[in-house]
């Protein structure tokens, strides 16, 4: 047997657990599970082999019923399975059939919690081939309610806890983990989650269902992903007074304190990881947000969805958008309600691309941006008082209080909602946004559901179906005057996963603006005429890997332009080669 897999692995020992870098630019497939093809048998390892009792309690190995006869007698699970044999699809079958039954959507997502921890390879079978019905489970809206409940729901531990408790050790809480080679980390620390605020060590549920898509919708494999919360306490009082919170039971810690903290976690990821996994920073409040994007941006591989992946998706859908409601993007005006990291991060990648398409200086591209925050309009006389990230948006104009004042004054094009504040796009505003376009760009990007800016059917009803509507949690189709209009989903989950890919595959070092921009075009490129005609500004999630696979090749191709690539020689077809590297859920053979 050792001879049979040192061929497989090229004369290695599979028992040399180190991480190692490989042709693919990641890191190594240790248990070649992955590189051999569905048809060649693989040897289920953990740190020895699954056998019996612990094969069936092993959900990267578990297969339930779907165990053949062979595999039952040679596994030692004689007995331990009742005789019934069964296809994988069968069990899909069954489970999205016992899921339809629950009519409380936050059982369906325990359910799913609970398959993910006793099944991977069939938790991922029935989220890529459901993905539009189960997206808004394991993902917003739900996923907001599981964090604002996780206490009550907790039953095991998904992902990484590290504490204040854990200053000074944070490589050994690392090492702790399972999973030596991992290629993504979504990092939280729980202070915005969704529009729901401060979650404290309850927005795990975040990073969890955030890499559950990597694997999904990116073909990430799960292995190599790594959820995790940093838990600095938290000011939700609700919370700290919550017998079954599951948090340090203090008030946030700041500054300093924080600031060391994150150090310490930045630099054991690169120590024990090395230079090339990604951090995905996720739902932190923006006050940390930006600064930890700055800080870390030259020295690590970061990324920041809520700043970075928001705007990539956002600016996909105008360019799409501009399909039907005509012009370029530099013949339209913005007004954002909301003007923080998803507000600010989209307003910059529209003028950089506005910019690289005209050849204006961006300080004067966003001029054509206007932004309202909780005081009104972002206006030069507020200067002064302004966080870092606004001031770029203070242009002239006298002071407007809110955001009905803002859209007399200013007469946007396109109206952004990025405020995490439910149902402020009222109808007189929506009216008001009509009255001077004959197709307005209505954009609720703020979730869950419960804050979106407006829902589908306001937006559609109160411009007269005018309205091109694109929201950050899915609507269902509305009818309005005979018409079925079919709202998109803004939402970065678009992004993320063919983004991280790309940089996997790629093996780059360093995130770039332009990156972000090759995503956003090749999302853009995906929407069909098909999809215009019902109204929509982004392809259906039923074909994400596909849109994953073409945005990673994209961003990969970026990366090589740019000179970040470490994967050398740059693959020749690059959507091929990103194809080629996804995860797939079927079930393996065992030997
Ligand atoms: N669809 C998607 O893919 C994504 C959606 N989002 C959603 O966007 C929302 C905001 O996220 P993020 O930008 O990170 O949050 P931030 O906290 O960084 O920014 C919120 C902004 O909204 C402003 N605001 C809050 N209340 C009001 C109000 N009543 N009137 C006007 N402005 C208001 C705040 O003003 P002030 O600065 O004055 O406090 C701030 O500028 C969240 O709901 C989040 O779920 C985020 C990322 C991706
Ligand atoms: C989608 C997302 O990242 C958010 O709402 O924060
Ligand atoms: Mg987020």
């Amino acid at each position: 047997m050792e001879s049979t897999l040192k061929e497989m692995r090229g004369g290695e020992s599979v028992l040399d657990l180190s991480p190692k870098a490989t042709v693919g630019g990641g890191v190594e497939d240790v248990y070649g599970e992955d590189c051999a093809t569905e048809e060649q048998l693989v040897t289920p390892w953990t740190h020895s082999v699954a056998s019996g009792y612990s094969l069936l309690r092993d959900p990267h190995h578990n297969k339930g019923l779907a165990f053949t006869e062979k595999e039952r007698d040679s596994h030692y699970l004689l007995g331990l399975l009742p005789p019934a044999v069964v296809t994988q699809q069968l069990q899909e079958k069954k489970l999205m059939d016992n899921l339809r039954k629950y009519e409380v959507l936050l059982q369906k997502y325990m359910a799913m919690m609970e398959l993910q921890e006793r099944n991977e390879r069939l938790f991922y079978k029935l989220l890529i081939d459901n993905v539009e019905e189960l997206l808004p489970i394991v993902y917003t809206p739900t996923v907001g309610e599981a964090c604002q409940k996780y206490g009550s729901i907790f039953r095991r531990p998904q992902g990484l806890y590290i504490s204040l408790k854990e200053k000074g050790k944070v490589l050994d809480v690392l090492k702790n983990w399972p999973e030596r080679n991992i290629q993504v980390i979504v990092v939280t620390d729980g202070e915005r989650i969704l529009g729901l605020g401060d979650l404290g060590c309850q927005g795990m549920g975040i990073p969890v269902g955030k890499l559950s898509l990597y694997t999904a919708l990116g073909g990430v494999r799960p292995s190599a992903c790594l959820p995790v919360t940093i838990d600095v306490g938290t000011n939700n009082e609700q919370l700290l007074k919550d017998e079954f919170y599951i948090g340090l039971r203090q008030r946030r810690a700041t500054a300093q304190e924080y600031a060391d903290l994150l150090h310490e976690f930045m630099s054991a990821v690169k120590q024990n990881y090395g230079e090339k996994v990604l951090i995905q920073f996720e739902d932190f409040a923006n006050h940390n947000a930006f600064t930890l994007l700055a800080k870390y941006g030259t020295t690590h591989l970061v990324f920041n969805d809520d700043i970075q992946g928001t705007a990539s998706v956002v600016l996909a859908g105008v360019v799409a958008a501009l399909k039907l409601i005509g012009g370029t993007l530099a013949d339209h005006k913005f007004l954002f309600l909301g003007a923080g990291e998803a507000g600010t991060g989209i307003a910059e990648l529209i003028a950089l691309e506005m910019s690289k398409q005209t050849k204006i200086p961006v300080e004067e591209t966003r001029k054509k941006i206007w932004l309202v925050d909780s005081k009104g309009l972002i206006v030069n006389s507020r200067k002064e008082s302004l966080q870092h990230f606004k001031k770029p948006w203070a242009h002239d104009h006298e002071p407007v209080k809110d955001l009905l004042g803002a859209v007399k004054a200013i007469k946007p094009t396109v109206l952004i909602g990025s405020s995490g504040v439910g149902r402020t796009f009222t109808k007189e505003i929506i009216e008001t946004v009509t009255s001077f376009n004959e197709k307005p760009l209505i954009m609720a990007l703020s979730n869950p559901t419960s804050q979106s800016e407006c829902t589908a059917e306001e937006a559609y009803t109160w411009s007269q179906g005018r309205a091109i509507f694109a929201s950050g949690s899915p609507f269902d189709p509305f009818e309005y005057n005979g018409k079925v209009f079919v709202p998109g989903q803004a939402n970065n989950a678009y992004i993320f996963p063919g983004f991280g890919l790309g940089l996997v595959i790629s093996g780059a070092i360093r995130v770039h603006d332009d990156m972000l921009l090759a995503a956003s075009e090749a999302l853009a490129k995906q929407v069909s005429d098909e999809n215009y005609n019902k109204g929509l500004i982004y392809p259906p999630f039923s074909n994400i890997r596909k849109i994953s696979a073409n945005i990673a090749a994209n961003v990969a191709a970026k990366a090589y332009e740019l000179g970040v690539a470490t994967r050398l020689p740059r693959p020749a077809n690059l959507v091929k080669y990103a194809e080629s590297c996804m995860y797939s859920p079927v079930y393996r053979s065992y030997r």
